[in-house]
């Protein structure tokens, strides 16, 4: 991100903990330990890091592809399923992002961490059956 013409200046003084903040956040969303909550202070602390941050929307746009390009390269599963439901979390909190970084908003903090499923199981390429194998 800071290699990142549109992102470098809101994220020039981040954290140096906040590649890991955001992993234990999501492990959390998807089902993983409670890490953040546990280490973080949960929800409420999550949103107060976006606050008066005024997030623009070609911000969030970047934001949502590097996130992706970050999922493939650390090796994320790759099923389709499993892809949607993140990609489906990813749009819904990135556009959060924007409405409670906007000056003046007072975003709910007493909420919990979300929590996400996704109902099909994987699906993978099957072999293609051979006359031989018929
Ligand atoms: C699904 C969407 C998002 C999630 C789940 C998310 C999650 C988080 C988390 C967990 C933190 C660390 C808070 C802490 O210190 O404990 C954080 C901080 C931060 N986020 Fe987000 N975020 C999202 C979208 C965005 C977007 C779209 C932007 C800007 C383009 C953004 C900018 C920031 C900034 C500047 C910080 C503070 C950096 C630091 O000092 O750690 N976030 N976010």
């Amino acid at each position: 991100m800071l290699a990142d013409d549109l992102l470098e200046p809101v994220f020039r003084d981040m954290d140096p903990g906040h590649p890991r903040h955001v992993a234990d956040w999501l492990g959390e969303v998807f089902g993983g330990p409670a890490r953040y909550s546990g280490t973080r202070g949960g929800h409420a602390h999550m949103i107060s890091r976006h606050q008066g941050r005024g997030i623009t929307e070609p911000q969030r746009r970047r934001w949502v592809s590097l996130l992706m390009d970050a999922a493939d390269e650390t090796g994320l599963p790759a099923d389709p399923e499993f892809r949607a439901a993140f990609a489906g979390y990813v749009e819904w909190g990135s556009r959060l992002a924007v409405v409670f970084s906007a000056p003046g908003a007072a975003p709910a903090t007493d909420e919990p961490v979300p929590r996400r499923d996704w109902a099909v199981p994987p699906w993978a390429p099957q072999p293609k059956k051979t006359s031989a194998s018929s």
